[in-house]
């Protein structure tokens, strides 16, 4: 029978060891280690299933109709999948298997590469999501990159899922401007240009998530309700499923279904606020699986560390009142950081106290 391990054990083998959750899983345990354990209104979830986010072909992504309905998207669901999206299948499924490439090293060569042993702050190998403030951790496992340039991925990144890591960036790029362009559109922001590019996407964050098997998997989460605090995420997940995303009316959760070679959009905090609440951060959360292993790779598209955001004067120009004041965005992104997942309660951060 597979050892019980005590907490100091379990951080120890879990987190400094570089065992990750993939490891526990691979001991083959028959039950849920009790640190994993969520309260009970974090895992059961009442599902909405006759609601689905929409699906748009970007094929023609220059239609009035397509853009109508990004923007719609966007306002309604904060959540979109979308097809012919011009970035190659090929590209999505080698960062699929790179992200098992990586996972599937030895643990000693993982371990380089976690908050302790790294090189640079923009690499982190980790489990759960802040350990250190979580009441329950989370079941999975990230390698998040930092993107800083491509000499320094080249001297930092694992050689083990760098190249198509990178690839899947580059080649997203297109598809980034094309949604930011529509997007912006709708607030009476003209075309993104060196002036304002950097505000939108002037910074960049990858995650290779991997959510192993899981024993009493319905005890425990994947990951827990967050919204995202980029501009927006481009988001590939796999076959398995398991997302779910706020429904617009609050009573309950959507399913995001697997669609093959779709990509999943999201808005993040830093749109919603930009936007003056227009476009919607959507809280969203990951169920465990068990009898599957996930993976699921995010592109965390940002503001720079050093910008300043806040509801954009194009929007405010009609005399729309500011619900949100101006922030760093890395401050912001160090609140989200420091504290467990906990809903939509990040943006209040930015929130104008109403009198
Ligand atoms: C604030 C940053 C992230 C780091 O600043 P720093 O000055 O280099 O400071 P540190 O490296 O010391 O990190 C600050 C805190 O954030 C934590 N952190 C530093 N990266 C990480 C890291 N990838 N992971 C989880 N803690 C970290 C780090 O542990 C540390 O906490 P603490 O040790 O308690 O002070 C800075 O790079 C920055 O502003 N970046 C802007 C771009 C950016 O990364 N945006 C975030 C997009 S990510 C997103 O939308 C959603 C992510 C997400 C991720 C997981 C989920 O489960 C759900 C969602
Ligand atoms: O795995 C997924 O589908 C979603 C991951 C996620 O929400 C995140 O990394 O922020
Ligand atoms: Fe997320």
């Amino acid at each position: 029978m597979a050892p019980t391990l005590i907490p100091s054990d379990l951080t120890e083998f879990v987190m400094l060891q570089g065992n990750g959750v993939k490891g526990l899983s691979e001991m083959g345990l028959k039950s849920l280690p009790s640190q994993y354990v969520q309260p009970l209104e974090e895992r059961v979830i009442n599902v909405v299933p006759q609601e689905s986010i929409p699906i748009i072909d970007m094929s023609n992504w220059d239609d009035p109709k397509v853009q109508d309905a990004i923007c719609d998207a966007a306002e309604k669901w904060g959540f979109f999948q979308i097809i012919n999206h011009g970035v190659p299948l090929e590209v999505l499924d080698s960062v699929k298997d790179a992200t098992y490439r990586f996972y599937g090293l030895p643990p000693k060569e993982k371990v380089k590469y976690t908050k302790e042993n790294s090189s640079t702050k923009h690499v982190r190998y980790g489990s759960s999501f802040s350990p250190e403030a979580e009441k329950a951790l989370e079941w999975k496992d990230y390698l998040s990159l930092f993107y800083v340039s491509e000499d320094e991925a080249a001297a930092t990144w694992p050689p083990a899922c760098r190249n198509e890591a990178l690839e899947y960036m580059k080649r997203s790029e297109i598809l980034i401007k094309q949604l930011l362009n529509v997007l912006m559109k709708r607030l009476n922001v003209s075309e993104i240009d060196e002036t304002n590019e950097s505000l939108f996407m002037g910074s960049k964050r990858i995650n290779l998530n991997y959510y192993p098997v899981c024993p009493n998997h319905d005890l425990t989460v994947a990951i827990g309700r967050h919204s995202d605090v980029s501009t927006l995420t481009v988001l590939l997940q796999d076959e398995t499923g398991g997302l779910y995303v706020r429904a617009p009316n609050h009573h309950g959760w959507i399913h995001v279904p697997p669609v093959s070679g779709a990509i999943v959009i999201n808005i993040g905090d830093a749109l919603q606020v930009m936007s003056n609440g227009r476009y919607k951060s959507i809280e969203h959360r990951v169920s465990a699986n068990g009898s599957k292993t996930r993976v699921s790779v995010p592109i965390f598209v940002n503001p720079r560390p050093s910008d300043v955001i806040g509801p954009l004067p194009q929007v405010l120009a009609s005399g729309e009142k500011a619900l949100y004041k101006n922030v760093l965005y890395s401050d912001y992104v160090k609140h989200f950081f420091r504290k467990a997942h906990d809903g939509k309660l990040t943006v209040e951060y930015a929130k104008i106290c109403q009198v």
